[in-house]
């Protein structure tokens, strides 16, 4: 148990085992049972402002505080929910140095997330995603501020607002298109392994985007590029606290780990391929302005590095745009969400990393929840065939009129979001919220896992009905605190539309194209539907089904 705490808080949810940070902690455990002494249950009243209290919060350890509660179930949502369960919707613990309020109930987060989100507005300054954003150059990252508002203004009208959205919408029906046809091709062979087809769909159409190149020509072989390991390597290196965010007064624990050197290494890496991405697009720029000498017009905005390039050419952009800044936008515009201790990471890292993998994640577990409900899924794929209407695919035009798969995804959403716990965000001056007095500086994780599965809100919250949502007028676009999947506020996720667009097309493909069966030996059992351990809100298994083509739909 102990081991893995460490792979959570260290190493993100694939990295090796930290045996010297474990060692540490263990040898200060080992004191302090030797020295124990008797200690209260709750938090010690505030001393800033004097009069206020910290909300309740489980007795801590001295040094690493509640570090080994984390341990329960080795998901730190669930552990989280079953600490707030006893000390309540808001709650303050400790990990290492690091001090953190936990918000558990739609009416808390809404106090934080709407009432005060302005306080609760800042990202806290964490080491791997310091380096991986060029300095908080990016827009998940960035600290609250001018550069924050800029930033967030600039990649919404150019990189992710409607118009540059729809403008991208035949990558993402061509990028459909292929995985379908992969798919196909594969079918006669078998079960596919989902899970990885869906990665490589959403790495394609992300690589596709920002900066027009493919990771795979195929559909099915991303997996085979060395690029697709890097990505699933940062990702994992992104979320999570280092050693040192938790203890800095002893840095060289990230140096003594392994984990520094790691950092560094997978840094420069990715800093090459960024390069090569912008320098790409770069030259074709120049071949086209030089092709183009007679005055025609040179804008090329087919993919967000070129119109960054574009940008970086206004004389009032030039200072703000630098290169470090472009590199940091693209790199961390996606989804999803880093997961500081929870956080998908999908966004801790704007685009590359972040958005592909919660999306797959999304569309693994719709998946694997409607193989486990053969209603939903006869009901999911009748509608997706009858609007079809005869087509043999379902376009971005469609989508709006499947509305039991709307429903489908709000209920995925419900029981499994991609961020469990959100992106961390960071209390900017002492705030006061619910009776209690939060000190600035504090890092704050809302728990949207423990809010979708709250029975104060939900009738049988564990079952999985989409039908549920057809009664409540409850959406997931940041107002209604008992469905959050893409958070709320001054930092809600800007890559909704485009996140949601490639999702349901996607899915609504897939159901359409195939028909799908457990691979033999699991129709007894069923699927496993655990999370992997970590901190990401991925499968534990990678999902693996037996398509059919289906025949043409009826016109
Ligand atoms: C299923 C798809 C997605 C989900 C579930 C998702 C979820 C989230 C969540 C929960 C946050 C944190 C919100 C908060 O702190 O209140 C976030 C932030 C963010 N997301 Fe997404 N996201 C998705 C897709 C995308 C896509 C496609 C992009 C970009 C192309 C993107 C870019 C970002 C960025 C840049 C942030 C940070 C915003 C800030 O700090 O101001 N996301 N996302």
């Amino acid at each position: 148990m102990a081991t893995k705490l460490v792979e959570v808080i260290g190493q993100g949810s694939t990295g090796s085992v930290d045996l010297y940070l474990l060692c540490s902690l263990l040898s200060l455990l080992a004191l302090y049972v030797f020295f124990l002494r008797p200690r209260t249950s709750t938090w010690k009243k505030s001393t800033s402002p004097s009069t206020s209290t910290l909300p309740p919060g489980p007795p801590r350890l001295p040094i690493i505080g509640n570090l080994h509660q984390f341990l329960v179930d080795h998901l730190p949502h669930r552990s989280l929910r079953r600490l707030s369960d006893r000390y309540g919707p808001l709650m303050y613990v400790q990990l290492g140095a690091a001090r953190l309020l936990v918000v558990s109930s739609a009416e808390a987060a809404q106090q934080v997330l709407r009432t005060h989100d302005l306080a609760f507005s800042d990202r806290p300054p964490l080491r791997s995603p310091l380096r991986f954003s060029y300095g908080r150059r990016n827009l998940a990252g960035a600290p609250y501020g001018e550069e924050f508002t800029q930033t967030r203004k600039l990649v919404m009208s150019t990189l992710l607002g409607g118009k540059k959205h729809a403008s991208l919408r035949p990558v993402r029906e061509d990028e459909v298109g292929i995985l379908v046809s992969a798919i196909a091709r594969l079918s006669s062979g078998g079960p596919v392994n989902l899970t990885e087809m869906a990665l490589c769909l959403f790495n394609n159409i992300n690589r596709r985007v920002i900066s027009g190149r493919r990771l795979s020509d195929y559909g099915d072989v991303c997996k085979s590029n060395p690029l697709h390991q890097m990505f699933l390597e940062v990702n994992d290196l992104i979320p999570g606290f280092s050693n040192s965010d938790l203890f800095p007064s002893m840095p060289w624990l990230d140096v003594l780990t392994g984990r520094h050197a790691r950092i560094e290494k997978r840094f420069r890496d990715i800093d090459r391929f960024l390069e090569g991405e912008i320098d790409v697009n770069e030259a074709d720029t120049d071949n086209d302005e030089m092709m183009d000498a007679d005055g025609t017009d040179l804008e090329d905005d087919s993919n967000y590095v070129r119109t960054l390039l574009r940008l970086q050419k206004d004389p009032k952009l030039r200072l703000f745009l630098t290169r470090d800044r472009i590199k940091a936008i693209i790199l961390a515009s996606t989804s999803q969400i880093a997961r500081t201790l929870g956080l998908d990471t999908a966004c801790m890292q704007d685009m590359f990393i972040g958005g592909a993998q919660s999306s797959m994640a999304s569309v693994e577990w719709a998946m694997a929840e409607l193989m486990m409900k053969p209603e939903a899924m006869k009901k999911a794929q009748e509608e997706v065939r009858r609007v079809a209407g005869g087509k043999d695919r379902i376009d971005e035009d469609d989508l709006q009129k499947l509305e039991y798969m709307k429903l489908v995804m709000k209920e995925t959403w419900r029981l499994h979001p991609t961020g469990p716990l959100l992106i961390p965000r960071q209390c900017r001056e002492d705030c006061d919220v619910g009776g209690y007095t939060v000190p600035a500086g504090t890092l704050v994780h809302v728990n949207v896992w423990a809010i979708g599965r709250d029975p104060a809100y939900w009738r049988d919250p564990e079952v999985f009905r989409p039908e549920r949502f057809e009664d409540v007028a409850v959406d997931y676009r940041g107002q209604n605190f008992v469905l959050i999947p893409f958070g709320s506020g001054r930092r809600m996720c800007p890559g909704m539309a485009p996140g949601v667009a490639r999702l349901e097309l996607a899915l609504a493909n897939l159901l359409l194209k195939f028909n799908w069966e457990l691979p033999a030996g699991l129709e007894k059992h069923g699927l496993d539907m655990e999370e992997a351990f970590g901190i990401s809100n991925r499968r534990r298994s990678p999902l693996v089904l037996k398509p059919t083509v289906a025949g043409p739909t009826p016109p």
